[in-house]
């Protein structure tokens, strides 16, 4: 089943050059996508549209098939109960006057789903191992990597069918790094995962399908093992040059 869907989409800031030209991408249940490319090709910039952040300038955004709509606030509803975020930074991206069984509750609080708040919490704390302890500390208590897991958990905590991911580990030490890509591949089981990095031996690793974005172009998409194997555009080369050889999933 297609969860989101680009068709044909363009798009500008306002008042400024076009950054993406004529994306056509979907993303299925059940198979993580990575979307790569050099700093500025436009990846965050794709992230803000898959999450209804930004509207497209040109062409189609939608949801199970149907177009986003912001007027239609049932439809909204529906799909922000379906997708979440992660970002990269896990200093900035969580509130430091809140403790954390506030940060991780807030999805269910804002998105009104009716659960026992308390349990559902405790769950996704043990969901993303941090003890049951963390739910009554504050951010500054924890390092990058458990800081990355609150945020992780507050993404799970409302059972989205798809978590997007905006370069999670760019900002963690090598194990943390590991540690957290583990974590995540264990939660793939129940929830896809669109991951966005300029590591594309770190997204193979988390991703069946790659897309790889050249100044606001797809220059290539396909399964990851065949892109690794043989990538036939000249910047996929360049790019996996860049970068050490790992194995690649699925
Ligand atoms: N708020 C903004 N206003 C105007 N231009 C922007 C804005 N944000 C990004 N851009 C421009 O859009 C282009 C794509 O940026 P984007 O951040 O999406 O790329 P990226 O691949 O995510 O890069 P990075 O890895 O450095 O974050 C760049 O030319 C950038 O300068």
């Amino acid at each position: 089943m297609t969860l989101l869907s680009l068709s044909g989409v363009s798009f500008a800031y306002a008042a400024g050059k076009t950054v993406l030209h004529g994306i056509d991408l979907a993303v299925r249940d059940g198979g993580n996508l990575g979307i790569v490319g050099e700093s500025g090709s436009g990846k965050t910039t794709l992230l803000k549209l898959l999450l209804g952040l930004e509207r497209a300038s040109a062409g189609t955004v939608s949801f199970r098939g149907a177009p986003l709509d912001a007027r239609d606030r049932g439809f909204m509803l529906g799909f922000r109960r379906s997708v979440q975020a992660v970002f990269q930074d896990p200093y900035s991206s969580l509130d430091p006057r809140q403790r954390v069984s506030d940060i991780v509750a807030e999805p269910l609080r804002s998105l009104k789903i009716g659960t026992d708040i308390a349990e559902a919490v405790a769950q996704a704390l043990r969901d993303v191992d941090l003890p049951p302890d963390a739910a009554g500390r504050y951010p500054h208590e924890f390092s990058g990597g458990q800081r990355q897991r609150i945020a992780i958990a507050r993404a799970i905590v409302a059972r989205p069918a798809l978590i997007v991911a905006d370069e999670v580990v760019s900002a963690l030490d090598l194990t943390t790094r590991t540690r957290i890509i583990d974590l995540m591949r264990a939660l793939s089981t129940r929830t896809t995962f669109v991951v966005v990095s300029h590591d594309i031996a770190l997204v193979a690793l988390l991703c069946e399908r790659l897309v790889v974005l050249e100044k606001g172009r797809i220059v290539e998409e396909g399964a990851t093992r065949e892109i690794l194997a043989r990538p036939s555009h000249p910047y996929t080369q360049r790019l996996l040059a860049s970068t050490p050889r790992m194995p690649a999933r699925g």
